[in-house]
């Protein structure tokens, strides 16, 4: 049932504070919620929603493989829009991750116009409401297109086709007085950080206090810029693309569009890759004739970085298909590396190496920001149980470095358990490595993204730019220690 604007509001449906994961509905739902009852609006004629239904079609799915099934948004969207267009998949992408970033406002903007939160048959009436809200409210979308298409959706399945009149009703009356909702300070959702779980503002807050914490999350909630490394030529390579050259050596672009279609793609040039992931291999200091062994290795961006020093580089990792991924792009960049099946928490080499790099599995909560189902998906039992898996591979990674060579540990979390408290572990349980301290203006790296311990930790806030588009960083930690001699 919709609400009259001067009724008291309703918590949104799952979302923060309510302790409920993002698909968990609480409330019992109102008469009228569950038949669908609308108090306004019409319905909008067929030729109103008949463009781009395939996109909002598969960003609905999309929303609902991540909410409801824990699937990453990649991978479903790889799979849901393989019919479409290139439009078309831009769009849908477009729609699931402006969802997923902004889903606790969304849903208090749209709780804040229904009486009753929906029950949980009304699943797929919700998703296409976000579906429609993030049109409205977070993109350059005409407005009618955006009621239209989701009442058609509704129309398609019984579970929603109910509450065609009510997501009409709704979406509309976001037109007149959505963005008002969103924004209003304190006003449909109090929290500071309504778009994140609980548990990992608390974290955070608890890691580095609350004030960075609420830095951290408010700038998740935008987009990210393209960010792509270069073999070589920087410069060169910055103002052919028209983009910025990053005091680390990373290529920053904003509006870029199909990256296949830009100058040097094809010629494999660069690769994508952000600026803070590229840090890690930056450190190793790797060169020619040097030997280097990448654990963790697919899809190969620091793979790439590492070879194209001319190091002698094996790229093992556990994941078959994910190694054919990295050869394909070594293939395309014209680098070369020894690639290696394996587990490498137990492979063994024939000789140590000068540098090892572990970029270990993690939660990628860093990643938050372009990759935003990571924030429904992931919670902390995985954190719980990567960081055992993290340990095994660190202490494995430990026994392949030659004495007074180095040891790279990185991981693209922002928890301090699959960070800091790895490398304070190996270093309480054994004397054989010591820290390398990174120094500030080391490969363009800012004091502010050190620990006191010389340790990389970039948080989303960080590279602040006067232009929003050109700022942020992916939250990174890397460490650098040396094998004593
Ligand atoms: C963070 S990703 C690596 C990203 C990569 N370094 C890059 O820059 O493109 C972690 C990788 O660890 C691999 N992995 C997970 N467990 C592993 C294990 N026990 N042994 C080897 N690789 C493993 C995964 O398959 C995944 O490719």
């Amino acid at each position: 049932m919709t609400k009259s604007n001067d009724g008291n509001r309703h918590p949104p449906a799952g979302g923060r504070g309510t302790g409920k994961t993002p698909g968990n509905r609480g409330g019992k739902p109102s008469r009228g919620a569950q038949r669908g009852a609308v108090t306004g609006g019409s319905e909008p004629s067929a030729g109103e929603s008949a463009g781009g239904l395939g996109a909002r079609r598969a960003a609905a799915d999309a929303i609902d493989a991540v909410l409801v099934n824990g699937r990453p948004l990649e991978e479903a969207l790889e799979r849901l829009t393989r019919d479409l267009d290139e439009r078309d998949r831009g769009l849908a992408r477009m729609i699931a991750a402006s969802v997923l970033r902004r889903l606790g406002s969304l849903r208090a903007a749209i709780g804040a116009c229904l009486e009753s939160p929906l029950p949980e048959r009304g699943r797929r009436a919700e998703t296409l409401l976000l579906v429609g809200a993030a049109q409205i409210l977070l993109m350059d979308v005409p407005d009618h297109a955006a009621v239209g298409t989701s009442v058609t959706l509704a129309a398609e399945q019984p579970a929603s086709a109910g509450y065609k009149g009510l997501i009409n009703a709704v979406l509309r009356r976001l037109t007149r007085e959505g963005r008002a909702l969103l924004e209003a300070p304190g006003g449909a959702h109090p929290d500071l950080a309504p778009d994140l779980p609980d548990w990992l503002m608390a974290g955070w807050s608890r890691a580095y206090g609350a004030e960075a914490a609420a830095r951290a999350a408010a700038m998740l909630g935008t987009e990210a810029p393209l960010d792509i490394s270069v073999k070589a030529d920087g410069e060169g390579w910055a103002e052919k693309l028209g983009g910025r050259l990053l005091p680390t050596g990373s290529i920053r672009l904003v509006g870029a569009g199909n990256i296949t279609a830009l100058p040097g793609f094809s010629d494999g040039a660069w690769w994508v890759q952000d600026a803070a992931a590229a840090l890690p291999a930056r450190l190793m200091r790797a060169g020619t004739g040097m030997r280097v062994a990448d654990l963790c290795a697919a899809p190969g961006g620091k793979t790439a970085q590492l070879a194209a020093t001319g190091a002698h580089v094996t790229a093992l990792d556990r994941s078959g298909s994910r190694l054919k991924r990295l050869s394909q792009n070594l293939a395309r960049l014209g680098l070369e590396a020894e690639v290696v099946e394996a587990d490498a928490a137990a492979w063994q080499a024939a000789q140590p190496f000068d540098a090892v790099l572990i970029d270990a599995p993690c939660s990628a909560t860093g990643t938050i920001r372009r990759h935003p189902d990571v924030a429904w998906t992931k919670g902390p039992r995985d954190v719980a149980s990567l960081a055992g898996l993290q340990a095994r591979l660190l202490d494995h990674a430990a026994t392949l470095v030659r004495p007074g060579g180095c040891l790279v540990y990185s991981t693209c979390s922002l928890e301090p358990e699959e960070g800091e408290q790895q490398v304070a572990r190996l270093l309480a349980a054994s004397d054989a490595f010591e820290r390398d301290p990174v120094l500030p203006g080391e490969s363009g790296i800012a004091a502010e993204w050190l620990t006191a311990a010389g340790e990389v930790r970039t948080l989303p806030y960080h590279l602040p730019d006067p232009d929003p588009r050109y700022a942020g960083l992916d939250g990174f930690f890397a460490a650098r220690l040396r094998r004593r001699g």
